[in-house]
């Protein structure tokens, strides 16, 4: 597991970390959502021992994370600005990785190389940004590694490589309990993977939730009423959100399925059906239930 206890890291006088505590547990997928310069890589380089806190501590089971090699072999960074030895080819830094990481699974690493269409002897500074990225990628998931620190790991990549990405965590979390964190500016791109969110700033955790949580008795329903409907008609209703356009009214509301169907059925609707919230409505629904506005901190 890995616990942060008021990590604080500053740059002169800025505090780009302050005095954050959070906890991940192992096999769970933590999203660090945050706006830019929100403090998410400084805290994820302090997760990957490139930076030691300058008050509080990061540990991975108990251990402190910089300078413990022990630990550091047992997580991968693939960083925003990826490193690569200069002039090296895939088939470079995989041997690399493979003398560190003693799970390294090579025959996964060509298999995927091979299926991202990446040649492995061509030299990695001629690739695209995508492509840099799509082989940090695959080193990271074939090194096999208990933790996996993911900086913007899905900006830049296009949007069937993502889904192919995402897939190949779940895979991961799923087969062996692999715990992934992803830090991002952008909620959409965590869609489908987190199931815990962390919000990020000004270098301190604002809101920290699961998302099952969050989901609990949280539904969208879309219905259309031919007549006009009485002013009071959704008092009975906890509403998070009402948006009409015409006779379609969108609602997302607080409740059991059960009940909020039944009062919606009471007022005879001539179309209704549930509809599934995003990552992001979730997200905004419940932080402006703890009093953030959210839209103002990420969009
Ligand atoms: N090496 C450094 N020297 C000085 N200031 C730094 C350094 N690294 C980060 N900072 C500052 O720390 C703050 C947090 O930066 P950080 O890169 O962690 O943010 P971020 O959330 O990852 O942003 P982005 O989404 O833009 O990548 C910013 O104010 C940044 O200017």
């Amino acid at each position: 597991m890995i616990t942060a206890e008021n990590a604080t890291k500053r740059f002169g006088s800025i505090t780009a970390v302050d005095h954050i505590c959070a906890e991940v547990r192992d096999g769970s997928v933590y999203g660090l959502i945050g706006s830019n310069g929100a403090g998410k890589s400084t805290f994820l380089r302090m997760l990957a021992g490139i930076l030691s806190p300058d008050e509080g501590a990061v540990r991975i089971d108990g251990a402190d994370i910089f300078e413990n090699v022990a630990i550091k072999a047992r997580f991968f960074f693939i960083s925003d600005e990826q490193f690569f030895f200069p002039n090296s080819t895939p088939a470079e830094m995989k041997n690399y990785y493979k003398r560190f990481y003693r799970y390294f699974d090579e025959a996964r690493y060509h298999k995927l190389m091979d299926g991202f269409g990446l040649d492995e002897n061509r030299k990695i500074r001629t690739f695209s940004k995508g492509m840099k990225k799509q082989v940090s990628v695959i080193c990271g998931i074939c090194a096999g590694t208990d933790y996996l620190f993911c900086d913007e790991t899905f900006d830049g990549l296009d949007p069937v490589v993502r889904q192919t990405v995402k897939s190949l965590f779940a895979e991961d979390v799923e087969s062996r309990g692999m715990t992934p964190v992803i830090a991002s500016h952008n909620l959409r791109e965590l869609e489908d993977i987190c199931d815990h969110v962390g919000l990020l700033h000004r270098g301190g955790i604002l809101f920290s939730r699961d998302l099952d949580e969050m989901k609990l008795g949280m539904f969208k329903l879309q219905c259309i009423f031919t007549g006009t409907l009485p002013e009071n008609a959704w008092q009975e209703f906890d509403l998070l959100r009402l948006e009409q356009r015409g006779s379609l009214y969108t609602l997302t509301a607080r409740g059991s399925r059960e009940e909020l169907l039944a009062r919606i059925n009471a007022m005879n609707p001539s179309f209704c059906e549930m509809l599934p919230l995003t990552l992001e409505e979730i997200f905004i629904n419940e932080t402006e239930v703890a009093g953030y506005d959210v839209k103002k901190l990420l969009f």
